[in-house]
């Protein structure tokens, strides 16, 4: 007689870092998978090895729950490295000189599947994503088996979208997944300065008609935030809350250059906020007011953004500079703890992005996004704090394990769900082109 396994997975012996409230660590513990789900979380002795299909013996590791990539350009891997060390705008100018000729359905798909790979490999297994071909992002998410965040990257100002009609391909792309179990569509408008007020109005009508969170980049930068006070005498965040697009579900991203009273205005409005330290260090941006947010308890979550301004797409090192950023700006130790960067990377960035009743804690009846990371490394010894190792020594790489909505993406350090070299390969042919253009200093999209 075959007996059937009460479980898919069982994760046992490890450390876990459920990431709740009320229960955050449990030193030596279990957690069961079942159809998708976590069946059950809790110390080593309610589990016994033979109840699963696939025991990962997990001693010396911890087991959290996976990271959440809260804002990226997955398929700009493709630009990694090709224009760094200029300011944000001078390098939208090129960027969009280059994506208006390389970002293809294919190329995108491919650029994105390489990213996702570097995400899952570092833990990620949800990433909100805004870019060009928003069907062909999400096919390589499906491919790899990534959880997505994504929705019709709408821009006016930059090829020929600005005379295409916004909503019906937005629609469209929202009804193919509103019941999908990993791709979760959202409504997303680039920024208030590349974006007529129509289409903001529209991106904050489907918004609300199909209760999505509505996604959109804002006060990145100084000249940013003095163009609009020159076009509409109201900054980006005064223009947005003008016509109404502050309220729950609005998620903004960057806040670095926030005015005087607007912190409390979010955090009246109940707006998220989603803070990519490395790119705005990287693009010499500035420094997002984080502890101020997190004092007016603002809804934080934490992004890489595209591999062309961070240039990796690893959320640990995301993680430790936020944590180590805000330390030395506001020259206080306590402005940004391990725990609290954690958070941002796991509950508070799926809370920002709507899904928090689905991800971001090891909690029973939650989908089953797990990760396991091994202590083994010198790096990571000894241990006397979880959060403390994770965030100020851990890397990507020490992740060990990936699970997403129940299955098992990499297992003991093997991905088993794309050729890697395979994907690799395909975008360094694409590089060969792309080395080969150049993209002029003209301004011409802002
Ligand atoms: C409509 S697709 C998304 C669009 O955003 C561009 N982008 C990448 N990084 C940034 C950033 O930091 N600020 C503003 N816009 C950015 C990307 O190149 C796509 O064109
Ligand atoms: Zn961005």
């Amino acid at each position: 007689m075959t007996m059937t396994a009460p479980y898919d997975i069982l994760i046992t012996g490890a450390t876990l870092l459920t990431m709740e409230a009320s229960q955050p660590f449990i030193s030596v513990g279990g957690i069961a998978i079942k159809d998708g789900l976590i069946a059950d979380v809790g110390p080593a002795e309610k589990f016994t090895p033979r109840q699963a299909r696939i025991t990962i013996e997990a001693n010396n590791q911890i087991v959290m729950p996976g990271l959440v990539n809260a804002h990226t350009h997955a398929a700009m891997t493709l630009f990694r490295g090709f224009t760094d060390d200029i300011p944000l705008e001078p390098w939208l100018n090129k960027v969009w000189q280059l994506e208006m000729r390389f970002a293809t359905p294919e190329n995108v798909r491919k650029g994105s599947r390489l990213a996702f790979i570097e995400m899952i490999r570092a833990g990620v297994t949800t990433a909100a994503d805004m870019y060009w071909h928003a069907e062909a992002t999400t096919q390589a998410a499906l491919e790899v088996g990534l959880r997505l965040v994504n929705g019709v990257g709408i821009i006016d100002t930059v090829g020929n979208e600005g005379r295409q009609n916004k909503e019906e391909p937005t629609r469209r792309f929202i009804e193919t997944y509103l019941n999908h179990p990993t791709v979760h569509p959202c409504v997303q408008v680039h920024s208030t300065y590349t974006v007529t007020t129509d289409s903001l109005r529209l991106a904050d009508r489907l918004a609300q008609e199909y209760h999505l969170p509505l996604i959109t980049h804002a006060s990145e930068t100084r000249t940013e935030v003095q163009t609009l006070l020159n076009r509409t005498g109201k900054t980006p965040i005064g223009y947005l809350d003008a016509l109404g697009m502050l309220h729950p579900g609005t998620v903004l991203v960057h806040c670095v250059h926030l005015q005087e009273g607007e912190v409390e205005l979010l955090a009246r409005k109940g707006v998220a906020v989603i803070h990519c330290p490395e790119s705005n260090l990287k693009l010499g941006s500035g420094i997002a007011p984080v502890p101020a947010l997190l004092k007016n308890g603002v809804v934080l979550g934490l992004g890489t953004d595209g591999a062309a301004s961070n240039n990796d797409l690893d959320l640990w090192g995301e993680m430790r500079t936020a944590a180590l950023l805000h330390k030395g700006v506001t020259e206080d130790p306590t402005a940004l703890t391990a725990l609290e960067a954690l958070h941002m990377a796991t509950l508070g960035g799926a809370k920002a992005l709507g899904l928090d009743t689905l991800i971001g804690s090891l909690e029973v009846g939650k989908r089953a996004d797990v990760i396991t990371i091994s202590l083994d490394s010198i790096h990571l010894t000894p241990r006397y704090d979880i959060a403390s190792l994770l965030v100020y020594a851990a890397k990507g790489g020490d992740v060990r394990n990936v699970i997403i909505d129940g299955k098992l993406v990499l297992h003991e350090g093997k991905l088993l769900t794309v050729d890697e070299e395979q994907a690799k390969e395909e975008v360094r042919q694409i590089a060969v082109e792309i080395a080969a253009f150049s993209p002029d200093d003209t301004t011409r999209f802002i």
